[in-house]
């Protein structure tokens, strides 16, 4: 491995949070994604790079659903309270592994566990910066959410936009508009559209990948958030960035995406940068699409998780 890490004490350690857990959208089987990841042999991947892996068995949020007894909606968001707390343990999990000096590596599930995992991240790094991966902007409020799948809202939660759930006390908007910027977008509502013009918040979409390419991008969104390339980075990377074709077990797929070297090369140019600190891969769900179709997408986040943690082509 050549690069070093600014933030990550050798040996460096990732720590796999395995988070099977789909209720911030409708689809079953999300939550069958991160032990597919872990089925296809990422530890062994990770440490073949050089990482100390530590994963001792995926997150059980079945404890929390039980004490459930019901969780009606909050307006139309779904499944409010078990969002709630699954995300709040995620936080308590990520900035754990991230006050010890490792990096946490959470596979999901669905995006709406990116409420835990940024949480947990800034709670560690206040200063750290954002890197969203994504066909979509997930930065719906309360008051502009169609669907009311948490999964569409993270980011306005960890912004503080919108007014405010009680039960998301525990979120603090830690999460400043210029510290994230989006690369990949191409199914943005209208009320997100308005909400990133609103508040200047930097986003890439397919049109600008393909106007300047993927590496002038890249370099475009690192220095709006880290100029001086000193600042920790969170790579949350939702798999339906990447195309259909080549990504297709995912819940909410959008044509026209990132092709495959361009997904990697993300992750590529984020590792060498030296200032990542956590990594989310998120949507992979294994139960929609015929099995090649899964083998592939699954092989694919477990080849961006690699990327993004020193894997070079030469
Ligand atoms: N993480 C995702 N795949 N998000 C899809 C969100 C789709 C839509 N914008 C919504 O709010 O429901
Ligand atoms: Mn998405
Ligand atoms: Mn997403």
């Amino acid at each position: 491995m050549a690069s070093t890490s600014r933030f990550i004490p050798e040996p460096k350690t990732a720590a796999i949070v395995g988070c099977p857990f789909s209720g911030g959208q409708p689809k079953a089987g999300v939550d069958r994604g991160p032990i597919h990841i872990i089925e296809a042999g990422i530890v062994t991947q990770l440490e073949e790079l050089g990482w100390q892996v530590k994963f001792d068995g995926h997150h059980q949020f079945e404890e929390i659903s039980d004490s459930l007894k019901e969780d009606p909606p909050i307006g139309i968001l779904k499944n409010p309270r078990l969002v709630s707390r699954v995300t709040e343990a995620v936080a308590n999990a990520v900035g754990g592994h991230a006050h010890r000096g490792e990096l946490p590596v959470t596979i999901g599930g669905d995006h709406s566990l990116a409420i835990g995992t940024i949480s947990g991240t800034l709670s560690q790094y206040p200063d750290a910066c954002v890197v969203w991966v994504d066909a979509h902007a997930d930065i719906n409020t309360v008051e502009t959410t169609d669907s009311g799948n948490i999964h569409g809202m993270p980011v306005s939660f960890l912004m503080g936009l919108g007014s405010k759930v009680p039960e998301y006390s525990w979120v603090k908007p830690a999460l400043k508009t210029d510290s994230i910027v989006y690369i990949g977008l191409r199914d943005v509502d209208a009320g997100e559209k308005k909400i990133l013009r609103e508040n200047n918040i930097k986003a890439f979409s397919m049109h600008e990948v393909d106007k300047y390419g993927i590496g002038k991008v890249v370099e475009m969104a690192l220095d709006h958030v880290n100029p001086n390339r000193d600042r920790p980075i969170h790579l949350s990377f939702d798999v339906d960035a990447l195309d259909p074709t080549v990504a297709p077990s995912t819940g909410t797929p959008v044509r026209g995406g990132l092709t495959f070297r361009e997904g990697h090369f993300i992750c590529e140019a984020v590792y060498e940068t030296g200032c990542l600190v956590a990594l989310d891969l998120m949507e992979v769900n294994p139960s929609l699409a015929d099995q090649v179709s899964v083998e592939q997408t699954v092989a694919v986040g477990c080849s961006l998780l690699r990327s993004a943690l020193g894997e070079t082509l030469l």
